[in-house]
């Protein structure tokens, strides 16, 4: 799925700028950003809710706005489940098998026993954890090659979450469908993602390889008694200060911005581990607005 510079605006407000990417089988893309940011509305439009109001999504070269029957091949699980709430497990399989031809009902049926969900239930007599599975389940029997979840595990139980990840962790592999994530969960993200994509203000500020991610950044624990001097100041970002211990983030040039810190004689110098909160808060943590 190529996304080509999209932009959309609502109401005269501008909430996605110049977005451009691509969507690759069999792996996982995480979509981050604060709250505001534009995931929500990116991933509607990626499924043809909505329409751009510049740029294209197309799928083989061709656009999913103006090739409806395209659309057969993404399916989008919004994170309530809310519109399935009146009706019952076969009504939904029987609306999902009209929509989707390649709804594989043995599939279905094999998952729906795995998780131990009631055959012949209606959906508002499950529990959120339920309805997320079933959502899930619902999502990958339709063989849609492109999976949109917009925050698949929240308000969940930790043990509901982990069979859920550890489903899309299969079914991914198995399928070698698509998934596209918005999560604001990043230690999941770290499990689960290929790569990431990180929003902020509708715009793509970073994209990640979580392979190449550790490679990119370090994070360095230093301790300067008084301050961090002026000739290193400006290097890195700083994630945290507690006295005269800083926590910087450093990029581009690791060599050399290490060597310019540790020239500045550090009482103790220390490489830590990097997380994606760790770079979540160092790109997006500047200001407080939420949009
Ligand atoms: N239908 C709409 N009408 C007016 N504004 C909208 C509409 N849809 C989205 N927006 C605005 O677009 C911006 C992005 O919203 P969106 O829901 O995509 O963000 P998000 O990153 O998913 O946020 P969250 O993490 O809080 O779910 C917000 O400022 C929101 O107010």
């Amino acid at each position: 799925m190529q996304i080509e510079q999209v932009s959309k605006a609502i109401h005269r407000k501008q909430v996605l700028t110049n977005i451009d990417f691509s969507i690759e089988p069999g792996k996982v893309t995480g979509l981050v950003g604060r709250n505001g940011a534009g995931k929500t509305t990116l991933l509607r439009l990626l499924v043809g809710i909505i329409q751009p109001t510049i740029g294209d999504v197309k799928l083989s070269g061709k656009s999913i706005y103006t090739h409806p029957e395209m659309k057969q091949d993404i399916v989008f699980v919004p994170d309530s489940s809310e519109a399935l709430k009146g009706y019952s497990i076969k009504e939904i399989e029987q609306l999902y098998r009209d929509i989707y031809p390649r709804f594989d009902r043995a599939l279905f049926y094999q998952l729906i026993d795995r998780f131990q969900l009631p055959r012949n239930g209606r959906i508002h007599s499950f529990s959120k954890g339920m309805k997320a599975l079933f959502s899930l389940i619902l999502a990958f029997s339709t063989k849609a090659k492109y999976i949109l979840l917009d925050e698949p595990t929240d308000g969940l139980d930790v043990i509901v979450k982990k069979r859920i990840l550890q489903f899309i962790v299969e079914a991914v592999a198995d399928y070698q469908v698509a998934v596209v994530i918005s999560s604001h969960r990043l230690d999941e993200l770290e499990f689960l993602a290929d790569s990431i994509i990180m929003l902020k203000d509708g715009e793509i500020t970073q994209e990640y390889s979580l392979e190449t991610l550790k490679d990119s950044y370090k994070k360095i624990q230093v301790v300067f008694p008084h301050g961090i001097p002026e000739e290193i100041q400006g290097i890195g970002t700083l994630l945290q200060q507690t006295g005269k211990v800083f926590i910087l983030i450093v990029e581009g040039e690791l060599e050399a911005e290490i060597a310019k810190i540790r020239a500045a004689r550090p009482l103790y110098y220390e490489e830590l581990p990097i997380t994606l909160e760790d770079l979540f808060v160092a790109k997006l943590g500047g200001d407080d607005f939420v949009g």
